[in-house]
């Protein structure tokens, strides 16, 4: 298992071409947010545009319009129970994350159906939190090559059905095998698997345990597979840069806020890319 290191932001994150326009940097599309964990999509959605989406739309209930444009007016928003709107959104999207704050019951289930049976090849889809709970409940088939799921342990539980205390490198390797795409089991040294390798997280911190840090950092994968690509390089960046930037505000901070995070987002890229562009 390689452990990451600032090398892997470096590579990945380098200064904007200047030849280019909001269409260069991807369209994300969130799909999530109930009227009970609105906060979660705004979350999700924040992030994804501090961390560089050139176009970010959440598909939510509407119930939390006024919300969302209050707080990230950048954001396009449709409705998650417009079957049509929805559909037309997903059509859209470069990168479709689905799962923030979406829950489990009814509705939910077929907002991920459609979500499911709305991805082709070539955009890729990342499934968190509610998403990936639904899925492991009710064993739906997800076999697109271009797929990242961000499971915490519980919910690694869920799909894996490898208990918490079981989840070994070597036994989440062999889980992470048989599931599509890349595995990202979250936790305090968070842990990846990809079709090909595996690495192990070296930053972060007990300042990040607070509702919001996982909806943030599937924003920030988001946008980081938008604009530089669905390799394993860019994942690990994402996964790495999202907890540097806490441990870098944890330094002064008992307890770092997903929004202190989102905030930090573009100076963080910024002196990433600055430096890489004089090495
Ligand atoms: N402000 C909001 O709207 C928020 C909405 N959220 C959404 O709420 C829904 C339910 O997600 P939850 O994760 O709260 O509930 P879950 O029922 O999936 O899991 C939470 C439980 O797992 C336990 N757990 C064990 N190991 C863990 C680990 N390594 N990391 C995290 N938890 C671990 C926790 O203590 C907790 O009791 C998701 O859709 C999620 O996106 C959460 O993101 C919290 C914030
Ligand atoms: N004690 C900790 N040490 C390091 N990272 C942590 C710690 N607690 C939480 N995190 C990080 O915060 C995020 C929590 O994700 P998740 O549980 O999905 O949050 P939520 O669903 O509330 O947004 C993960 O990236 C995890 O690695
Ligand atoms: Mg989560």
């Amino acid at each position: 298992m390689k452990q990451l290191s600032e090398s892997v932001v470096q590579t990945v994150v380098r200064p904007r071409p200047q030849e280019s326009h909001k269409g260069t940097f991807g369209r994300v599309l969130i799909v999530g947010g109930n009227a009970q964990f609105g906060g979660a999509a705004i979350m999700a959605a924040s992030a994804a545009v501090y961390a560089g989406a050139g176009l970010v739309t959440v598909a939510t209930d509407p119930v939390n319009r006024s919300a969302l444009h209050a707080r990230l007016p950048e954001a396009m928003i449709v409705p998650f129970n417009d079957r049509q709107a929805l559909k037309a959104a997903l059509a859209a999207a470069t990168v479709i994350v689905i799962g923030p704050g979406l829950g489990t019951d009814e509705a939910a289930l077929a907002i991920l159906q459609t979500t499911l049976g709305g991805i082709t090849p070539a955009q890729t889809l990342i499934l968190d939190g509610s998403a990936i709970t639904l899925v492991a409940e009710h064993q739906l088939p997800v076999e697109f090559q271009n797929v990242v799921w961000t499971p915490h342990q519980m919910e690694w539980q869920r799909l894996s059905g490898l208990a918490v205390k079981e989840q070994t490198v070597a036994a989440n390797t062999k889980a992470a095998a048989a599931i599509a795409g890349t595995v990202i089991v979250k936790a305090h040294r968070t842990q990846i698997f990809s079709p090909t390798a595996s690495y192990e997280n070296t930053t972060g911190s007990a300042a990040m345990a607070t509702g919001g840090s996982g909806d943030t950092l599937t924003g920030i994968l988001a946008a980081f597979i938008a604009q530089f690509g669905y390799v394993d390089q860019t994942v690990c960046a994402a996964v790495y840069a999202h907890s540097a930037i806490a441990d870098g505000l944890a330094a002064t901070n008992y307890v770092v806020l997903p929004s202190m995070v989102i905030a930090a987002l573009p100076h963080y890229m910024q002196r990433i890319a600055a430096s890489g562009a004089q090495a």
